[in-house]
């Protein structure tokens, strides 16, 4: 067992009896496959939103694999431990890829867990050598959502519309950052916590808070797609989402077996894995964590009829990312668009560039992404991004002699 890392088995046995999480070959299964292979183990971390993706991939598997058996386990993570320490800091130094995945990857080295659902959103562009994306699955609507405050009057509905002020909460650099260029009269508030708590936050009567931003897919998937005032995007306001966002990734073993190989084929979506790539492909030639001011969008164009993914659901879309309306063009006669945004924190500079191009495979939209990211440095990304870890720098220095002063922060 992973240090530290406890299985909670009840956690998902109430929702779903078919996603139990016993470890014996459940009784009402009747197929003499599911007592011939032992049930295969899904890591997932333990907020809500996190086990209903898990039971999402499940139900994916089973439609594809009906004869195996699927036990849910939810871990729970360090970064789910630690709610006192800022974000940024927390996603600072050593362990800093390590705090939300660290103890399921454990599991997943040590044959504990079979795959581990993740939002991709949240994971390093550069995983440890013996560990992979199996999968990366049909992506969920992947722009940022305007929640208000159910105090607000309701004439209210955008950012824009916000008086002077107004705080918003996020604890994201990049949509703090993106929203103090377009929206200078705001101010901005760090808020922590599952996609409940946050809410909980925002809704509460002695909130700071006039509005918080949330990714689409984590509120739709919880079915609280009603909460969503606006969506922020390129063709609202110009704000862009983080890469990854919306799609959900398999992470397995790299030498995994041809059976899990089997399973991941059927359950991937060419299409988003092409569009995530891009975006990953220019994360990682700019070097950039999680806090760092990135936004994207991708999308398809041509080929036939315009086509959108960013703003489409997943199920216009079969397993293999094709298009299910007849008239969509196949991906690899379309470009695939990829837009970019590099903003600094206090929102004054910031470069853009659009790029768009046919790829026919994931690494030519691997490609994409590095020609892209190659550019927006020429522009002057390399400054802005270079302003930030230098700030970081000086940042991580003070808390050091503070913690030499005063000793560490107390919980
Ligand atoms: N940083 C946490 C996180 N990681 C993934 C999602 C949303 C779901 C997704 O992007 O797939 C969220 C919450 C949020 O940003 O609102």
């Amino acid at each position: 067992m992973a240090s530290g890392a406890a299985i909670d088995l009840q956690a998902t046995s109430t929702t779903d009896p078919s996603s139990s999480t016993t470890t014996t070959a459940p009784t009402h299964s009747n197929t003499s496959a599911s007592t011939q292979f032992p049930p295969i183990k899904i890591g997932t971390r333990r907020s809500a939103l996190a086990q209903i993706q898990a039971r999402w991939v499940e139900a994916q598997l089973k439609r594809a694999f009906p004869d195996r058996t699927y036990n849910i386990c939810p871990v729970l993570a360090q970064g789910d431990k630690d709610k006192v320490t800022p974000l940024q800091q927390l996603s600072q130094g050593e362990n800093a890829k390590s705090l939300w995945t660290g103890e399921l990857e454990a599991m997943l080295e040590e044959g504990e867990l079979d795959m581990i659902v993740h939002c991709l959103k949240d994971m390093p562009t550069q995983l440890p050598p013996n560990l992979k994306i199996g999968a990366i699955l049909a992506r969920e609507d992947p722009r940022d959502a305007l929640i208000l405050s159910p105090r607000l009057p309701s004439t209210i509905t955008t950012v824009s519309a916000l008086p002077a002020g107004s705080k918003i909460g996020t604890s994201s650099i990049r949509r703090a950052a993106s929203l103090r260029r377009l929206y200078p009269h705001l101010e901005f508030g760090d808020v922590r916590g599952n996609v409940g708590t946050r809410l909980g936050k925002l809704d509460a009567a002695d909130s700071p808070f006039a509005g918080i931003i949330l990714a689409a897919a984590g509120l739709k998937r919880m079915g609280m797609e009603k909460r969503i005032s606006q969506y922020l995007s390129s063709s609202s306001g110009g704000m862009l989402h983080a890469v990854g966002q919306g799609a959900l990734a398999i992470e397995v073993k790299a030498a995994c077996s041809p059976e899990m190989e089997d399973m991941l084929a059927a359950i991937r979506c060419e299409r988003s894995s092409r569009a995530c790539e891009a975006e990953r492909g220019l994360l990682r030639a700019l070097e950039g964590g999680c806090s760092v001011p990135i936004g994207v969008e991708t999308s398809w164009r041509g080929g036939g009829k315009g086509l959108s993914v960013g703003a489409q659901p997943a199920r216009d879309y079969d397993k293999h990312g094709d298009a299910v309306a007849e008239k969509e063009p196949h991906m690899d006669e379309q470009e695939l668009v990829l837009k970019t945004l590099v903003v600094s924190v206090d929102g004054t500079e910031s470069v853009e560039f659009e790029s768009a191009r046919k790829v026919r495979s994931v690494d030519e939209a691997n490609q994409l992404g590095r020609d892209v990211a190659r550019i927006l440095m020429d522009k002057g990304a390399d400054r802005i991004l270079a302003k930030i870890s230098e700030d970081k720098k000086v940042a991580a220095a003070e808390e050091l002699e503070r913690i030499g002063k005063e000793g560490p922060a107390k919980e």
